[in-house]
């Protein structure tokens, strides 16, 4: 798709990329020519991604979960003390469940602002404290969802994805000054992993509400953040592209 080291030695941690999206995006970046680091909470699942990605290139697991900030820090040191320096973070891990908005427990509330605003917050602050502002140069591209109408039945994760989609923005400014791009994905759906904790019942037909009549696949998710992260993005900042089919602008908005 690109020219071969479109990102030769550039050295980039993939949030969730043991599987799925953010698995995808990390084998994507390594097949350019990049050191990737992937993170993930479930430590032995991660390294077997990880063994599989370290055939393509050179790749390291770092277990830690996002909403702690001490084990975010312990990824940053750990990417310091192996390769000095990041270019490059994908702010990838995240996931909610489906539930009716009168339902939701403030402690689900919580879990799901946690996961998706909070956690993604804390990996962009201190990736920049200690790479990025320091080196006067990084990109940064957040993975959101599709809540171009709202979210029913995902409010919650409705209103942290609108919160990280604001804070694209807002840090596209802020941090223009210390040559920081930050632009964010939003995914309509994407055959991945991701989707198995939802009924099947409700994946039944969903097709038919996107106008290109399918789902979107984990490769096509990738080439976008690639692109993104590239220099042929140099001048793209503040930005959240949609790649959905075309989903946002047509049709009903499923509903649970
Ligand atoms: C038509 C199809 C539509 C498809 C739309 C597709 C759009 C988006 C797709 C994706 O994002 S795919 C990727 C999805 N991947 C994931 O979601 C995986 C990760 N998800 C999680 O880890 C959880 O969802 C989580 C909530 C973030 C887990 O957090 P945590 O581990 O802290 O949870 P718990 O400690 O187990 O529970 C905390 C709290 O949350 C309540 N809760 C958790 N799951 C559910 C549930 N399925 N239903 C209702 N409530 C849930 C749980 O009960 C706890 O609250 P209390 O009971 O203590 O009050
Ligand atoms: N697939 C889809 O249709 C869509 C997906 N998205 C979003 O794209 C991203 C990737 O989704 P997808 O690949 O489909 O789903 P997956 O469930 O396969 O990926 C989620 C990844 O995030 C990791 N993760 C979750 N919570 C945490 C945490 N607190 N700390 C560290 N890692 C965490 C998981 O690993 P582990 O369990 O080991 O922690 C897993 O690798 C998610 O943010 C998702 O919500 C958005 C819209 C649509």
């Amino acid at each position: 798709m690109f020219i071969k080291d479109l990102l030769k030695d550039k050295v980039i941690l993939v949030t969730g990329g043991r599987s799925g999206i953010g698995y995808q995006i990390a084998r994507s970046c390594l097949l350019y020519g990049a050191v990737v680091y992937i993170t993930s909470r479930k430590e032995e699942k991660l390294k077997a991604a990880a063994k599989k990605l370290k055939e393509l290139g050179p790749c390291y697991a770092i277990a830690g979960d996002i909403r702690a900030v001490e084990q975010v820090q312990n990824v940053a040191e750990h990417i310091k003390a192996l390769s000095g320096r990041l270019d490059i973070l994908v702010n990838n891990a995240g996931g909610q469940f489906p539930a009716p908005a009168q339902d939701i427990s403030p402690n689900g509330w919580n879990a799901v602002i946690n996961n998706n605003l909070n956690g993604t917050w804390y990996m962009t602050q201190i990736m920049a404290k200690e790479f990025f502002i320091p080196q006067q140069s990084g990109s940064i591209i957040n993975i959101i969802a599709n809540m171009f109408r709202g979210f029913p039945g995902m409010v919650h994760t409705g209103a942290a994805r609108a919160g990280v989609d604001n804070i694209t923005k807002t840090l596209a400014v802020e941090w223009s000054r210390f040559n920081i791009r930050i632009n964010a994905i939003a995914p309509g759906i994407i055959q991945s992993t991701g989707l198995e904790q939802y009924p099947p019942e409700l994946l039944k037909d969903v097709s038919d509400r996107i106008p290109l009549k399918r789902l979107g696949t984990t490769k096509e998710v990738a080439d976008l953040a690639v692109f993104l992260m590239s220099p042929m993005a140099n001048f793209i900042t503040g930005e959240t592209i949609y790649i959905d089919g075309g989903q946002r602008l047509w049709g009903d908005v499923f509903e649970f």
